[in-house]
């Protein structure tokens, strides 16, 4: 019996987290890629090669594996706003998110060799305003030191969002209807592998 292999090119607990969550059995590889966007790149186009190059780059390395890549940028008017340089870059940042829509991008890989398939996924996330003395305690809280636009929907920093439309796991990291169908498409739909509670009730 061939087990296949399934490998998170991922260092965020978060990600492994929510790919847990649908039912997959994987281990986890950190991709080591250079996050610079390119001259002119569309944020949406450097999210989606992100998560290609993570996937590739660890796939190269694990013949017959099956490579889950993804990365997920804050994009203000177009522009990207990655992780926090440091505490006065978060709050800078969360000042720029305060009161505004903002999209968040998340793309995800799957790869197997050198071939490879993603799809990308836009979130609008509405925040409200934010005052200064909740900035200041919000980074003093170290939650967004780790986070693509400097905050985390699904730790303290749900309490600034006001709106969402899309998906909410793509903002945490992982969109898990596209993973799933990304899965399915390569053959392994994830719901095959769920446990069977209630069979012998049947
Ligand atoms: C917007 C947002 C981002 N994030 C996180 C998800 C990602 O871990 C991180 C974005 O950085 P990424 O560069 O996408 O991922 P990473 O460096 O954490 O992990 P890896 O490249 O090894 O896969 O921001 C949240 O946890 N919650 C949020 O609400």
């Amino acid at each position: 019996m061939i087990v296949e292999r399934f490998i998170l090119a991922s260092r965020s607990p978060r990600r492994a987290e929510l790919l847990t969550q649908i039912g997959v059995s994987f281990e986890t590889r950190p991709a080591d890629v250079d996050e610079t966007p390119r001259v002119n790149e569309a944020a949406c186009h450097y999210v989606e090669r992100l998560a290609q190059e993570k996937a590739l780059v660890v796939a190269r390395h694990s013949p017959g594996a099956w490579v889950i890549g993804s990365d997920t940028s804050v994009v203000l008017d177009g522009h990207i706003l990655g992780k926090p340089r440091d505490r006065a870059d978060a709050c800078e940042t969360l000042k720029r998110l305060s009161g505004q829509v903002h999209q968040v991008m998340t793309g995800v890989a799957l790869a197997n060799g050198s071939d490879c398939h993603s799809r990308l996924v836009t979130t609008d996330v509405r925040f409200r305003r934010l005052a200064d003395e909740e900035i200041a305690a919000y980074v003093d809280s170290g939650e967004p030191m780790d986070k693509a636009g400097s905050y985390g929907i699904q730790g303290l920093g749900g309490i600034f969002v006001e709106e969402l439309r899309g998906s909410y796991s793509a903002v945490v990291g992982l969109p898990l209807q596209e993973t799933a169908a990304l899965l399915a498409d390569a053959g392994f739909p994830v719901w095959k592998n769920w446990p069977r509670s209630l069979e012998s009730l049947k």
